[in-house]
């Protein structure tokens, strides 16, 4: 069976988390404890084949056997940029990470890029307080050849699992998944996820 790895990046506190959460349980969790970075697994069918699916969700605290970012990138098929829309300081990280993936991962070269980039504007239900312009999403997506979506964990339930499902469709069809890399950590179980759900700490929007 084919194991597809995908990488949810980007600055604290952007919801990279609640991207996972939303996309594995359905639930928009407003708090989850993160202490420790983890890979999530679920098995999925797309177009009929059966694949294990491992969803890596880095910590941004300091913690202990910690990956960097580099094996991060290194390790996996596919890759979810997350910035929040309300905070430009995580849009220049986002594209930050962006331009190292194109460089570790690919190599500079323009193969595969824009199937297994996604950039992703979260917190699209915050616009009130927007700093990041859609258009300079877009502006973002297309120089690092990504495809772009601007949604929100909190409300876009159907759009969450669309994006998931679609990267990893674009990361089964890559043939990146042929040669298996070291995991950056370890792995957790969907009864760790649901313990990390209810045993968590606050977090402020
Ligand atoms: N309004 C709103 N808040 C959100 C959304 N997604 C996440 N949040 C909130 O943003 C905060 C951070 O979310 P997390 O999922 O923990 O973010 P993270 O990127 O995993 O953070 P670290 O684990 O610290 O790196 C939490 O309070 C969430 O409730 C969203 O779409 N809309």
């Amino acid at each position: 069976m084919n194991d597809i790895k995908v990488a949810v990046l980007g600055s604290e506190g952007v919801g990279k988390s609640a991207l996972i959460v939303r996309f594995l349980t359905r639930r928009f969790i407003g708090e989850y404890a993160s202490s420790s970075e983890c890979i999530y697994r679920k098995r999925m069918s797309i177009d009929g084949k059966q694949l294990n699916l491992e969803l890596y969700d880095p910590c941004s605290q300091p913690c202990e056997g910690k990956s960097t970012l580099n094996e991060q990138i290194h390790w996996a098929d596919g890759f979810v940029v997350v910035y929040d829309i309300s905070d430009r300081s995580s849009f220049l990280t986002a594209k930050a990470i962006v331009h190292l993936i194109r460089e570790l991962h690919l190599g500079g070269s323009k193969r595969d890029a824009d199937s297994v980039i996604f950039l992703v504007g979260n917190k699209q239900d915050l616009c009130h307080m927007r700093e990041v312009d859609r258009e300079e999403g877009q502006k973002l997506a297309s120089e690092g050849r990504c495809q772009f979506y601007e949604l929100s964990a909190a409300e876009h339930y159907q759009e969450v699992v669309l994006m998931f499902s679609k990267i990893v469709r674009n990361a089964s069809l890559g043939g990146k998944a042929k040669e298996r890399r070291r995991r950056p950590s370890g792995s957790k179980s969907m009864a760790k996820l649901i313990n990390n759900v209810f045993g968590k700490r606050r977090k402020s929007v």
